[in-house]
């Protein structure tokens, strides 16, 4: 469905150095396959997930999608079919939300795309992310967490069939976390997650893929596999370190648990 052959992009700063952001990326993800995307903040994480959804071009490398090389002149041809068949979330659920009501903001895909019925679809999805009673609110009045519930139903709603999440969860309490991670399971869909919560790894995907703090690939595998390698998660910087007691003594070793 999805495939990376060399992927590389830089940024330019203000003073116009080159920073390397993405370094020689290549990895293939099969159609219904859910993976992690992990590595520290300023990795690449968001930047791969938006080369993936044509918003940036790499700068060297090819991305192919359902085995069409995706660049300008493919988004150009195909941009409408692309956009709904891949769908991210960027991680501040704010810069995507532009509709004066909810209700608006979920029906504007549906109407974009030329779906049916968009009335029942819109309460569908409502109803499936428990948002009926804010409907005819501004999205930009409510909560994080209400937010991303708003966005993720108005990307879910026109079926995509590749989600490029960028921490799904990050403004969820967790009951809201644990609806979210079975609610993805659910999901017949092939889905690129990146997050900081490892500990909710093996719960969101089988594999994962971790970019290091070179901006290379460093470990491409099992999750399971991946959270007993403490040389890699060492490596990638994965894993934390703080003060604890165990029966009364205090010191300090690597931790794998999230801080939330
Ligand atoms: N538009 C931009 N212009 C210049 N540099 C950028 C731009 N966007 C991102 N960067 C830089 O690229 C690097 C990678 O950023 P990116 O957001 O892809 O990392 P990330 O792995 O998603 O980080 P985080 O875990 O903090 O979300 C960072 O050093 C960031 O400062």
């Amino acid at each position: 469905m999805i495939e990376c052959k060399n992927l590389s992009y830089n940024y330019q700063d203000f003073q116009l150095n080159t920073i390397e952001v993405l370094k020689d990326i290549s990895f293939k993800i099969d159609k219904g396959e859910k993976v992690l995307l992990l590595g520290i903040n300023g990795s690449g994480k968001s930047t791969l997930l938006k080369l993936l959804n044509g918003l940036l071009y790499a700068k060297s490398g090819e991305y192919y999608f359902k085995n069409e090389l995706v660049n300008k002149k493919y988004l150009k041809a195909n941009s409408k079919d692309f956009r709904k068949s891949v769908s991210l979330q960027m991680q501040d659920p704010s810069s995507m939300l532009f509709n004066p009501t909810v209700y608006d903001e979920i029906a504007f895909g549906l109407k974009h795309f030329g779906f049916e019925s968009v009335d029942e679809r819109v309460y569908h999805y409502a109803k499936v992310f428990e948002i009926e009673n804010i409907l005819k609110s501004s999205p930009l009045s409510l909560s994080g967490g209400q937010k991303q519930k708003v966005l993720l139903a108005s990307l879910l709603c026109v079926e995509p069939e590749v989600l490029l999440l960028d921490e799904p969860t990050a403004h969820l309490d967790p009951p809201t976390t644990g609806w979210l991670v079975e609610f993805l399971d659910s999901l017949d869909v092939t889905a690129l997650i990146s997050t900081h919560n490892i500990s909710l790894g093996k719960e969101l995907a089988g594999r994962a893929i971790v970019i290091g703090i070179n901006h290379e690939i460093v470990y491409d595998g099992e999750v399971q596999a991946l959270l007993e390698d403490m040389p890699t998660l060492i490596k990638a910087q994965l894993v934390h370190k703080h003060k604890h007691a165990h029966e009364g003594v205090e010191h300090k070793h690597y931790h794998l648990h999230s801080w939330t």
